[in-house]
């Protein structure tokens, strides 16, 4: 393997804060260490000392660690220069240590190089920048999961579930002239089917793991008057929307992100549909369908005193149906009679019916009863687990009409899809697109 080069980077964030630190990692590490402290440094010993530059000026007080490879974040050597958290200190720090022989790290390559050196694999290093950027506790708590291995150990169970099938049909592909024709054996359907269940319940937890990190898109959406930007209102606990009694008070999309009961959501508040009378509301209404095109969920406002408009909403978008202003109708009553979980009785004015809501939102935000242990995930990891599940049902297909050697090979191919979740496959494509989305010093 060839030398690393030495990398270094403030690893805390812009801005004023108590302290801060330049995080170096590579075979450089001790001779920058050395030089700052006039000796070699024990390892993973907090050095109190004065950082001084070039000309012996002082740059800071601060601590210095120093990590011997490979017990470090990188597994490489690492030295941290803790310093007082000054932006223009810090600069000075860092500018020292790429005097001193390393070189800007870009975006995310520490973390690269923890992947490079197998302390984690790649699901693991994405888990990091999940942590790090998460929007919400249940996020924070779903990236931990994913970081300490969860969804990694629940893909190479699946992984090993395909190699048993492979070993199996490759077996009887070898031994064609034994009595029993294994690959119409009942025992191999079974476990194909016991796989094809894994895989769906993993793809299903992954969409789940995927909308905690990135939100969840929800659009209120509804007749004039409804009550939709009260909704809106009610939900972010701020008067942000206006409200009137006047039938077409929105015009444009109002987005917020707000946190409901401990999920992120985008709230886009819509104007009201219907056969517009003036140009401006026409538009408005246009970008309210657009809305509703790629929405997560939707949120269909009713005016419970009035009848039942026609909303034209996408076909294939979850809907919850909300019936407002209960408190005029007096029918929160109907919530108990119709327990059905499309259907909602509220008041965005009194708040009655609030917390069903709330809680209809956690679930579709996965996060409903029985979602413990949910973990993070990525489009791109929801996009392997989808083609590793048809890559299965096509091997299924193959068995079925015994073509044993094709069905290995689409047996293959679903463990490959697989090991681009964890690394173990194609990795090196990947590093550059997933690793360029960190932030620096990460
Ligand atoms: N100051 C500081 N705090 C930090 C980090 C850091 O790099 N520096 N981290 C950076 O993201 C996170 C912690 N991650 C880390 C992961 C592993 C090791 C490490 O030294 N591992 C060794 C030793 C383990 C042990 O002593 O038990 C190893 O695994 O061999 C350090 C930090 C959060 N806090
Ligand atoms: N009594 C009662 N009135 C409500 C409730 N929700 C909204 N309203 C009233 O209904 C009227 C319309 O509310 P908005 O929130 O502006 O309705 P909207 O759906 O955003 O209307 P447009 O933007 O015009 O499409 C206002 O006078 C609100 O005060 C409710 O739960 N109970
Ligand atoms: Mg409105």
């Amino acid at each position: 393997m060839t030398q690393r080069e030495t990398i270094a980077a403030i690893a805390t964030a812009a801005g004023a804060a108590g302290v801060g630190i330049v995080r170096v990692s590579g075979p450089g590490c001790r001779a920058i260490a050395a030089t700052l402290l006039g000796r070699p440094p024990e390892p993973r010993h907090a050095h109190y000392l004065r950082f001084r530059d070039g000309d012996g000026e002082v740059i800071d007080d601060g601590l210095l660690i120093h990590f011997p490879a490979p017990q470090s974040y990188t597994g490489e050597d690492v030295l941290e220069l803790q310093g007082h958290g000054s932006p223009l200190l810090l600069a000075r720090l860092l500018r020292r240590c790429l005097d001193l022989g390393a070189r800007p790290a870009r975006p995310g390559e520490f973390t690269e190089r923890a992947f490079l050196e197998g302390r984690l694999d790649l699901a693991q290093a994405e888990a990091v920048a999940d942590l790090i950027s998460a929007g919400s506790e249940a996020a924070v708590r779903a990236a931990r999961r994913s970081l300490d291995g969860e969804f990694s150990r629940r893909v190479h169970a699946v992984v090993e579930g395909l190699t048993a099938l492979r070993v199996w049909v490759e077996a009887a592909l070898d031994f064609p002239e034994e009595e029993v024709d294994f690959l119409a054996a009942p025992e191999l359907r079974r476990r194909l089917h016991d796989v094809a269940a894994d895989l769906a319940a993993l793809r299903a937890a992954a969409g789940r793991g995927q909308r905690l990190v990135d939100g969840l898109h929800v659009v209120i959406a509804g007749a004039p008057n409804a009550g939709k930007s009260s909704l809106l209102n009610a939900l972010a606990g701020e008067d942000r929307a206006i409200v009137t009694d006047i039938a077409g008070t929105t015009r444009d999309v109002l987005r917020e992100r707000v946190r409901v009961d401990g999920i992120e959501l985008t709230l886009v508040d819509t104007a009201g549909l219907r056969e517009a009378p003036d140009v401006v509301e026409q538009e408005g209404i246009r970008r309210a369908r657009a809305e509703l095109a790629r929405a997560d969920l939707v949120l269909a406002v009713l005016d419970d005193q009035a009848p039942v408009p026609e909303l034209p909403l996408p076909a294939g978008v979850p809907v919850l149906w909300l019936h407002n202003k209960a408190d005029l109708s007096g029918a929160a009553a109907h919530a108990e009679r119709r327990p059905d979980g499309e259907h909602l009785w509220l008041s965005a004015r009194t708040g009655e019916g609030l917390d069903a809501l709330r809680q209809r939102l956690r679930e579709a935000a996965g996060l409903g009863e029985g979602s413990e242990g949910a973990f993070s995930a990525r489009a791109r990891h929801v996009d392997a687990l989808a083609r590793a599940d048809a890559l299965l049902a096509q091997a299924a297909a193959q068995l079925h009409h015994g073509a044993g050697e094709l069905a290995a090979e689409e047996l293959r191919r679903a463990q490959d899809a697989l090991g681009e979740i964890t690394g173990t496959v194609d990795a090196d494509a990947l590093l550059g697109r997933i690793f360029g989305d960190f932030c620096i010093g990460k």
